[in-house]
């Protein structure tokens, strides 16, 4: 069988140069593109007619880049955060057009965030308070995370489901930002420190008892086998998928393929 064609989309970028280097390594897979900003994709995707486009670019950036993607029948794996309902709503409406391309926007490619936003949701209804911390380098450009703002999410859908109201709050008086974001009624706390790489903790609360539910990753070589199952699998789901739960059998028998997709 040939290899599929990749392209990787901010090559130049932390996750991007990565990206690049595991794709180069994988014998199934064709690094077919090293795209950089300025580049038009008319001329660079054109001529290297990838099957798959990994997106690993910036918030305002790769909107575009995945209309582009969908536009031109090429799959994307997308790992920039930056996306909100209106934002995936587009790639829906472009998609309507190409039914049989995929696009996969993954917050998060490390299978303990993908288990750690899982477990964070089925935990959610037992606490009376959650809140959300990420702790991340400080060369990142978004806040909150996009993996704590799908975490929040997920833990304000499992307590709406559940009938559990709002965290308690005394709070009367503060200075603005002293008790975070508010993403759907859950508060998400920012950290950015020289030396982090991507850290998120969810903290529940009940009285008498605190569960913290923490990952790490101390390398982006985490991320990889998470990009690589993205990369190989996106053209079997066609339309829009959020979140890489959506390859991974969470609640099957066996080991998953998260860790042999390297
Ligand atoms: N889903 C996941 O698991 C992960 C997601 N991320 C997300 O991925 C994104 C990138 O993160 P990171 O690699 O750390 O960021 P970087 O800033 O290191 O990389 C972004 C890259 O995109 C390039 N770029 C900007 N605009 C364009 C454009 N129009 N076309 C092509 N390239 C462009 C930049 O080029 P230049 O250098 O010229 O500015 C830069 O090389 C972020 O949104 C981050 O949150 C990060 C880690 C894991
Ligand atoms: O910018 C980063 O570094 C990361 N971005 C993603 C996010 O915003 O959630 C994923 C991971 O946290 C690393």
């Amino acid at each position: 069988m040939s290899a599929l064609r990749v392209a990787v989309l901010g090559a130049g970028g932390r996750m991007g140069a990565a990206a690049c280097r595991a794709v180069d390594a994988a014998p199934d897979l064709e690094l077919v593109a090293r795209v950089h900003r300025g580049d038009d994709l008319d001329d660079v995707l054109g001529a290297a007619r990838p099957d798959v486009a990994v997106v690993l670019t910036v918030p305002d950036a790769a909107p575009a880049q995945v209309d582009w993607c969908v536009r031109h029948g090429v799959h994307a794996v997308v790992g920039t955060t930056g996306w909100d309902e209106a934002r995936l709503a587009a790639v829906r409406g472009a998609l309507g057009e190409e039914p049989r391309t995929g696009v996969l926007v993954a917050p998060n490619f490390a299978l303990g965030a993908v288990l750690a936003m899982r477990f964070a949701a089925q935990a959610a209804r037992f606490y009376e308070s959650v809140e959300v911390v990420e702790l991340h380098h400080p060369d990142k450009v978004d806040a909150p995370s996009g993996t704590a703002v799908r975490t929040a999410r997920l833990v304000a859908e499992a307590r709406r489901a559940a009938g559990v109201g709002p965290s308690p709050d005394a709070t009367t008086s503060g200075l603005d930002g002293a008790r975070g974001a508010d993403v759907d009624g859950v508060r998400v706390h920012s950290v950015r420190l020289r030396g982090l790489v991507a850290h998120e903790e969810v903290l529940l609360g009940a009285p008498g008892e605190q569960l913290t539910i923490r990952h790490d990753s101390f390398d982006r070589e985490s991320f990889m086998p998470g990009v690589l199952l993205g990369v190989r699998t996106v053209a079997d789901h066609p339309g829009l998928a959020v979140g890489l739960d959506h390859l991974l059998d969470l609640d099957g028998p066996g080991p998953g393929p998260g860790r042999a997709g390297a």
